[in-house]
């Protein structure tokens, strides 16, 4: 079978993983239903591309698992497949629906009705008790949903599966490409998640012009550096097209593309909550965000109890892959906020290092011995290095990503957009923050981003007074930050104006100056 084949003959261990997780969900859906009571769901999108060979595959290994005698080369692929084909569909997905069910010859039931309603029908006509769903953690569709939830209330009865729930976008690709299958031109074109053509357009992060030329080119959708903006090119309902829209969406200009990097901070530590030890890493690791263009959003520090760091990591993470449309001077600005959360304090074999457990349960994940991990960990440990249950090597499944670099002892633990630090001091903060760096042009962590500029101007006025002009500056320069503090109560009230344009910089505290008479300082 050439995906199990392509699979099984692949050097990306994460990838294997992946693929026989899936495999068992789906083994274990045939051994509990008939395959007269299974339905795949399937409309030419990546996700259901994947699902459909993951089907092909897990079928194949189901029959010849049953029957041992042959070598499966007869096998054909009978789950019954439902494609809802709606007239606001992209031609190249339609086309590539059908051509698609004719090259794996699919019995696909074509389905002109809505979900509800074609649902309805079809349970009605056939048997089926599951449908094979090709949803992802990260799709909006798939809040509260496992890999077999029962549909919802109010919908037919079934049981949706979905055996690449805690699949990444980059999972996803590395499968196409590793299995050389084919998928839709439009993934080529700069599209990263195919809706209907009223709210699809290509994602404009992998945008590049011609130089010379008005013209945008779209990289593939595979080139994409961060997964969690997959949604980018989706324009969200209810949301007004800025003024230079084509009739196919934005047409695209990199002067209003802004990428807003934020970061949040979490440490985890009780000692700190009692005031006995002071956190000196946490201005250290702003300080190094800041000097890379990230802007630290949050910090936090959580108890070591393994719900409080759920909550603070279910709480931060969230705020990651938003795309904003801000109206500025006339202009749309599309901002996308790629937010990172920074996590340390708590990792480790003692009682309270509960970290890792709290970060799974924040992603809804069990904790999952992972080989890789322990390996490296008996390397410097020795054979009881990970306790009686193997506790140390446990990491949340499916979510993680070990962060491999010669100059850290054991690779840091990435779990979608949280990193776990382990260091514990400042100088091992620092080699992990230079680790970091150094991984970046690998795996487009922490992209470094404009640097901030600052200037700092000194004024004797008193808050009262300060008060009204400062807040018509923040007004007119909704772009900048505009803040002020004071050293101490008689002293100075210190104004900071910090953003990445200079020139617009320059102008804001040219205009305060001039308001306040204040001088700039060092
Ligand atoms: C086979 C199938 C089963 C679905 N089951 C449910 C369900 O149980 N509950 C639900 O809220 N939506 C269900 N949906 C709808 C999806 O969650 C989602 O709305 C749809 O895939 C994409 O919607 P959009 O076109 O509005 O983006 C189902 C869709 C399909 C194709
Ligand atoms: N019109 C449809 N007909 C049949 N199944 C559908 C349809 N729309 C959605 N689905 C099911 O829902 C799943 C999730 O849809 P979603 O749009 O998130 O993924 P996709 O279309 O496979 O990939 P992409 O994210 O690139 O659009 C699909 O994989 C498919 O199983
Ligand atoms: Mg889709």
């Amino acid at each position: 079978m050439e995906i199990d084949k392509a699979i099984r003959e692949s050097d990306d261990t994460r990838l294997k993983t992946k693929y026989n997780n899936a495999v068992y969900v789906i083994q274990r859906a045939l051994a509990l239903y008939s395959v007269e009571e299974v339905a795949f769901s399937f409309n030419g999108g990546k996700d259901s591309t994947v699902l459909l060979h993951l089907l092909r595959a897990g079928h194949y290994l189901h029959e010849v698992g049953k029957n041992l005698s042959g070598d499966g080369t007869e096998i054909t692929f009978p789950i019954r497949t439902i494609y809802f084909e709606s007239s606001s569909v992209f031609p190249e997905i339609n086309s590539f629906t059908y051509d698609t069910a004719s090259i794996y010859k699919l019995q696909m039931d074509i389905i002109r009705l809505d979900f509800k309603s074609g649902l309805e029908a079809l349970l009605k006509a056939h048997p089926i008790r599951a449908i094979f769903l090709g949803v992802r953690i990260g799709d909006p569709t798939a809040v509260g949903q496992e890999q077999f939830s029962p549909s919802s209330p109010g919908w037919p009865a079934f049981m949706r599966v979905n055996p690449i729930l805690d699949w990444s976008y980059r999972d996803v690709w590395a499968f196409l490409l590793t299995c050389k299958v084919p998928y839709c031109s439009l993934y080529d074109q700069g599209y990263t998640s195919i809706g209907s053509i009223h709210d699809t357009v290509p994602n404009a992060l992998l945008c590049h012009s011609k130089t010379n030329s008005n013209e945008h080119n779209y990289k593939p959708a595979y080139l994409l550096p961060d997964g969690r903006l997959e949604r980018a090119g989706r324009v969200k309902k209810g949301t007004s097209q800025p003024s230079t829209a084509t009739s196919n969406g934005f047409k695209q200009d990199d002067s209003h593309l802004k990428r807003n990097f934020t970061a949040s901070i979490i440490a985890v530590g009780d000692e700190i909550l009692f005031g006995t030890v002071e956190d000196r890493m946490m201005p250290i690791l702003c300080r190094k965000l800041h000097s890379v263009g990230w802007a630290v959003s949050h910090i936090a520090v959580s108890r070591n109890d393994i719900d409080s760091v759920a909550d603070e990591v279910e709480r931060l993470e969230s705020t990651c892959d938003m795309v904003n449309l801000l109206q500025y001077e006339s202009a749309f600005i599309v901002f996308v906020v790629c937010g990172e959360v920074f996590i340390y304090g708590g990792v480790g074999p003692l009682p309270s290092d509960l970290t890792v457990a709290g970060v799974a349960k924040a992603f809804g994940v069990r904790m999952a011995p992972d080989e890789e991990f322990e390996e490296y960990l008996r390397h410097i440990l020795g054979e009881r290095c990970t306790g009686d249950r193997n506790e140390m090597a446990q990491l949340p499944e499916g979510i993680t990503e070990l962060l491999h670099h010669e100059k850290l002892r054991v690779p840091l633990i990435k779990c979608q957009n949280v990193i776990i630090l382990t260091a514990t001091n400042a100088s091992e903060l620092e080699n992990e923050w230079d680790c970091l760096i150094d991984l970046m042009p690998t795996n487009g962590l922490l992209v470094i981003s404009e640097p901030f500029i600052s200037k700092r101007l000194a004024t004797t006025l008193s808050d009262v007074d300060a008060a009204q002009p400062l807040s018509e500056m923040c007004c007119k320069f909704p772009d900048l930050y505009i803040g002020a503090y004071r050293e101490s109560r008689g002293g100075s009230l210190i104004i900071t104006v910090k953003g990445k344009d200079k020139s617009r910089i320059s102008t804001a505290a040219d205009a305060l100056c001039n308001k306040f008479g204040c001088k700039e300082i060092e």
